[in-house]
């Protein structure tokens, strides 16, 4: 049985005096895909940015192969190895395609999976690319530069905030395929989505969040034979 690389123990996080997650609790096992589910406003965004350090941990703990990083600042999460592509893909457009790439590698552990050739290997159009700046690209190109981004950290956890938003449901296969083929590597992924039926062909295992609390933690397969789970806490799809 694959070990807990990300393990959340009874977060609480809040924004000012709003408190906004109460007591989230899930593991993420090494080299599986968890779908982290809910409706808009249930905190999927605010998981992210918690276990990323934006935000704090005011109770309970997060941890990294055991070692707790909640507490430890953005930069030395990052360096630890856990990457995000943003919501919003957040890519600096006034860069180009390679700076954007080079501005974000580094090697945890020495770890060097990644490296510029790997990423243009499965992302011809960013090679194709390389030397226009970031804010020309198309929305799909974007996306695949924010993934290709979070690559180049070498990531020992990827986490991703609905890559799928604003995209053409063409490019939303494409992203689909993307993602298959990182959890194919062996890559541990969490993957925030609104598109509820993609997740569920993608992930191994669902989480399922409401207001700030988990509703529904188990399968994939379990959470896509319970309409009415479905239905309740994530509307029909
Ligand atoms: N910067 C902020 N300041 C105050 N409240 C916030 C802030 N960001 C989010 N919230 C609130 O926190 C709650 C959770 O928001 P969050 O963005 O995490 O939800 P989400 O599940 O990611 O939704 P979406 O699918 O719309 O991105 C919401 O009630 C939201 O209004």
């Amino acid at each position: 049985m694959a070990s807990d690389i990300l393990e959340l123990t009874d977060v609480h996080a809040y924004y000012g005096d709003s408190h906004v997650l109460h007591g989230i609790s899930f593991a993420l096992k090494e080299g599986r895909l968890l779908g982290l589910l809910g409706r808009n406003g249930a905190g999927k965004t605010t998981c992210m940015s918690t276990i990323m350090g934006f935000l704090a941990t005011r109770e309970g703990a997060i941890r990294l192969n055991g070692e707790k990083i909640s507490g430890n600042s953005p930069e030395a999460i990052a360096r630890n190895g856990v990457c995000l592509v943003p919501q919003g893909r957040r890519i600096f457009r006034s860069l180009t395609v390679k700076e954007n790439l080079q501005v974000a590698a580094q090697t945890p552990g020495g770890r060097t999976a990644w490296t510029l050739a790997r990423v243009f290997d499965i992302f011809p159009r960013l090679k194709e690319r390389q030397s226009q700046f970031a804010g020309s690209l198309s929305g799909g190109e974007q996306q695949m530069l924010a993934i290709g981004r979070a690559l180049m950290g070498n990531p020992r956890v990827l986490l991703m905030d609905e890559p799928s938003e604003g995209l053409a449901p063409q490019i939303v296969a494409d992203v689909g395929r993307t993602i298959a083929m990182l959890k194919a590597e062996g890559l541990s992924i969490v993957l925030v989505e609104q598109n509820i039926k993609m997740t569920l062909n993608l992930a191994d295992d669902i989480v399922i969040i409401n207001t700030g609390q988990v509703v529904f933690s188990g399968s994939a397969g379990d959470a896509a034979a319970d309409q009415r789970l479905i239905s309740q806490h994530l509307g029909v799809f």
